[in-house]
C-alpha cells in the first residue's frame, strides 16, 4: 500500500503479551501526520507500544499500519522511513561527534559526500558544530541527547519516534528540544514521543494517547482532554494576587454566572479568575481513579 496518502498510525485491537503478561490490550487509533505525545504512569506499556511501532518488537494480534506498513510483514520498508531514538543515547563515547554523524550516514546508505553534508548540517542545527570534533565522552547529557537524535535523522525518516526524549535535562536543554521538535514537524516530518511531562505533551502535542494498564484511557486534543474531566473553577485572589478560595463550576456560561452572582453580592471587590482543569489534573482523573478506588475498597468504612 502506498505510504503517502496512509495515515501515519492505524491500530485495530493490537494486543502484545510477554509470557503470560499482557502488556497492550485490544488498542484501536488513528493518527494523522503530526506532532503527538504518548502519555501514561510507568509500566503502562509505552515503551513496548513504541517498540511494536517502531518494528523492534513484532505484535501478537490486530491489525498494525504504520505509514501504511505492516511492522511485522513489511519491517524493512518500514525501517527506511522511521528513526528511533531512545532514553538512553545510541551513540559511541570514543567517536567524535561528527565520526558518529558519519558512520550513520554510511549505514543509511548514503554517499561519502551526502553523509558529510547531511552531518555538517545536522550538527549545525542542534547547535553542536564547535563540539563535533570533541570525542562524545566529553558531552553532557544534554549534547548526547541532541547528537542521538540528529544522528537518527540522517536518513530523513517521515516518523521519529523519541522515547522520554527531554528525561533528565535542565529546563533550557528541554526547551531547545522542543524547538527543534516543532521544526522537525514543520520539515513534514512526524514524531511520536513517549513523555512522563504533562507540560511537554500540552506544550508540543497536536493528539495526546494517555495508556493506562496497557489500554488506551483517552485520545484527543489537550483542549479535548482537559474537556473531558469537565468543570472550570472560579478562583478569588487578595491584592497580592493570594487564592483566598476556589469554587468548582460545571463550567457552562449559566453556573459560572450564577457562581458570580453570589461572589459579586458578598465580596464585590475581590480579584476573579475563571481556570480551566490542567493537563496534570486530567492525567490524574484519568489515571488515578482505579488507584484511587482501589484503595478505597482496601480501606474498611
Ligand atoms: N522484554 C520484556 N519482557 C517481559 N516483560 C516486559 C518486557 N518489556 C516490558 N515488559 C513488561 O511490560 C510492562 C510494560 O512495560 P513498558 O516498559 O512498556 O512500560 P512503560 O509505560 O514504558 O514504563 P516506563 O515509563 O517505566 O518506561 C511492564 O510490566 C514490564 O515489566
Amino acid at each position: 500500500m502506498a505510504y503517502t496518502d496512509s495515515p501515519l498510525l492505524a491500530l485495530d485491537g493490537l494486543s502484545k503479551s510477554y509470557g503470560r503478561q499482557r502488556v497492550l490490550t485490544d488498542l484501536n487509533l488513528t493518527l494523522p501526520p503530526g506532532i503527538h505525545a504518548l502519555l501514561g504512569p510507568n509500566g503502562a506499556g509505552k515503551t513496548t507500544l513504541v517498540n511494536v511501532l517502531s518494528t523492534l518488537v513484532p505484535y501478537d494480534a490486530g491489525r498494525v499500519r504504520v505509514l501504511g506498513l505492516d511492522p511485522r510483514r513489511e519491517r524493512k520498508r518500514l525501517q527506511g522511513l522511521v528513526s528511533l531514538t531512545g532514553q538512553y543515547a545510541a551513540v559511541d563515547d570514543k567517536l567524535s561527534g561528527a565520526e558518529n554523524m558519519l558512520m550513520m550516514g554510511r549505514l543509511f546508505g548514503l554517499s561519502r559526500r551526502d553523509a558529510q553534508r547531511r552531518a555538517d548540517d545536522l550538527l549545525e542545527r542542534f547547535a553542536l558544530t564547535a563540539a563535533a570534533g570533541k570525542r562524545v565522552a566529553t558531552y553532557s547529557g544534554g549534547m548526547r541527547r541532541k547528537l542521538d537524535i540528529a544522528a537518527g535523522l540522517i536518513g530523513r525518516p517521515r516518523l521519529i519516534f523519541l522515547d522520554e526524549p527531554t528525561t533528565g535535562l535542565d529546563t533550557r536543554s528541554r526547551q531547545a528540544l522542543w524547538d527543534e521538535i516543532r521544526t522537525l514537524a514543520d520539515s513534514g516530518a512526524s514524531v511520536f514521543l513517549t513523555t512522563q511531562y504533562l507540560e511537554e505533551a500540552d506544550a508540543l502535542a497536536d493528539r495526546i494517547v494517555v495508556l493506562h494498564g496497557g489500554r488506551i484511557a483517552a485520545d484527543g486534543t489537550a483542549a479535548q482532554l482537559k474537556s473531558r474531566v469537565g468543570g472550570s473553577t472560579i478562583q478569588l485572589h487578595d491584592d497580592a494576587g493570594h487564592i483566598l478560595e476556589e469554587i468548582p463550576t460545571r463550567g457552562s456560561a449559566l453556573d459560572v454566572a450564577r457562581h458570580l452572582d453570589a461572589v459579586a453580592a458578598a465580596r464585590p471587590d475581590v480579584d476573579v479568575t475563571v481556570r480551566r482543569p490542567t493537563l496534570d489534573e486530567v492525567f490524574l482523573e484519568l489515571t488515578g481513579r482505579q488507584a484511587r478506588e482501589r484503595t478505597q475498597e482496601e480501606v474498611p468504612a
